[in-house]
């Protein structure tokens, strides 16, 4: 890492900043922000302290990057519709998961992110990334969803933050691999060292044509690996590489069946985008959906999310599955859209990478803190005591003046 010292920093914001300044000016980058007050100020922070390949491998999407765009702008499409002389004293944001399964503080959880040992490259032999997400999630009381491609492996995430926080919610995000005694493997550790769910991402057939990482060579660093799939990756070898020689193309529902019969643990799909593949998720027994377009990394020229999820919802709500949503998503106002909207809860991943790079622990333990107020505050100008009380009568889609 060239920007980086290999101490871990524990300084304050302001300290961060100082150091972030340096290097932004180094790289001749201007206008760092004075405070770092939201999702948008972490982000110019954490690019001028990431090397560059890992950077592009973080932020971009697929192709031109239509739906990158889009996931964000989509939520300004959509405007609120406030309630006032409501008391709102006292707002309840506790959220339950998965039939009381788990409950959650506040319903913003934490995305499955490959490789965070790149964003915090501190602690325990390289091992520290993953570890310090999840003890931010713990400490928040909120749930992370470990990677697949995690940088430490899946025993070593859980066991040690279980010891601080005996409850701490994990769900491992599983891709299933060709050898599917792996696979199988991968799913038994999950279920005996503690995670509450497995969720497997669908919409990844292949790995998507993500053009800014290419042109900058990324790959893993040496000094990483990936050991969830018992995989290092070679000389010269991508990620991209890694992935196509294990991922199974072959994926199908008969699968989802198939997972479902090898463990007791609740299953969840990530990555559904249709009304029809929802009503098949339920059909084949999965505990939740996650409306997701993989932060526009796959497939580009897909729906934003914030735009597909509404007739998700209207073809399942009926049904006993939690529906959440990820993608985009950077202010409390977005949250408390995409909860009106009929989601459980949502998921966020590039807002915790810039918070890992900024200060570890503490870096992602103030994203959330800040999503979490922002949350709070727009429920209450908007006039909700409740989670539950959310719905689209708050909502208006602009321009066109209609409720949705
Ligand atoms: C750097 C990066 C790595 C990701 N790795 C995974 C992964 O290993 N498994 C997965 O299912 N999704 C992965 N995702 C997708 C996220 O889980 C999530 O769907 C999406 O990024 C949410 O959008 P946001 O980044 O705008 O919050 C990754 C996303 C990013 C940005
Ligand atoms: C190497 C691809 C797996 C991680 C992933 O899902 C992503 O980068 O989006």
């Amino acid at each position: 890492m060239e920007n980086r010292s290999d101490k871990k920093d524990t300084s304050s914001d302001k300290r961060e900043l100082h150091q972030a300044r340096q290097g932004a000016s180094n790289l001749g980058a201007p206008h760092l922000p004075e405070m770092l007050l939201n999702i948008e100020d972490y982000h110019k922070v954490a690019k001028t302290k990431l090397t560059k390949p890992a950077y592009h491998y973080y932020a971009n999407g697929a192709d031109d990057q239509v739906t990158l765009k889009d996931n964000t702008e989509s939520f300004k499409d959509i405007r609120l519709r406030p309630r006032v002389l409501v008391d709102v004293s006292n707002i309840n944001t506790k959220t339950n998961l998965l039939s009381g399964r788990h409950t959650i503080d506040f319903p913003i959880m934490i995305a499955p992110c490959a490789m965070q040992g790149m964003a915090w490259p501190h602690g325990n032999d390289n091992r520290g990334a993953e570890r310090a997400t999840a003890r931010a999630a713990a400490s928040m009381n909120t749930l992370m969803v470990v990677s697949s491609f995690s940088t430490t492996s899946m025993q070593e995430v859980i066991q040690p933050v279980r010891k601080d926080h005996p409850n701490a919610a994990l769900w491992y995000q599983l891709y299933v691999v060709k050898d599917r005694k792996l696979t199988e493997d991968m799913v038994k550790k999950a279920e005996k060292c503690g995670y509450g769910a497995i969720v497997v991402t669908v919409d990844a057939s292949g790995i998507g044509n993500r053009e800014p990482e290419i042109r900058e060579h990324f790959k893993l660093p040496q000094n990483l690996s990936l050991p969830n799939l018992i995989v290092k990756t070679k000389d010269g070898e991508t990620h991209s590489d890694v992935f196509s020689s294990v991922i199974d193309p072959s994926l199908n529902w008969k699968d989802v069946d198939w997972l479902r019969s090898v463990t007791h643990l609740p299953i969840i799909v990530k990555g559904i985008l249709s009304s029809e593949d929802a009503v098949l998720a339920v059909k084949h027994g999965c505990a939740a959906i996650i409306v997701s377009n993989h932060g526009a990394r796959q497939l580009d020229m897909v729906q934003s999310t914030i735009d597909a999820l509404p007739s998700i919802v209207d073809a399942v709500k009926d049904c006993g599955v939690d529906i959440y949503v990820d993608g985009g998503i950077r202010r409390g106002t977005d949250v408390l859209k995409c909860i009106c909207m009929g989601a459980k809860a949502v998921l966020v991943a590039r807002p915790i990478l810039w918070g890992l790079t900024v200060d570890g622990e503490e870096g992602v333990k103030k994203v959330l803190g800040l999503l979490k107020k922002e949350f709070e505050k727009a429920m209450m100008l908007c006039g909700i005591q409740d989670v539950k009380d959310c719905n689209r009568d708050y909502l208006l889609r602009y321009n066109k003046y209609s409720k949705l």
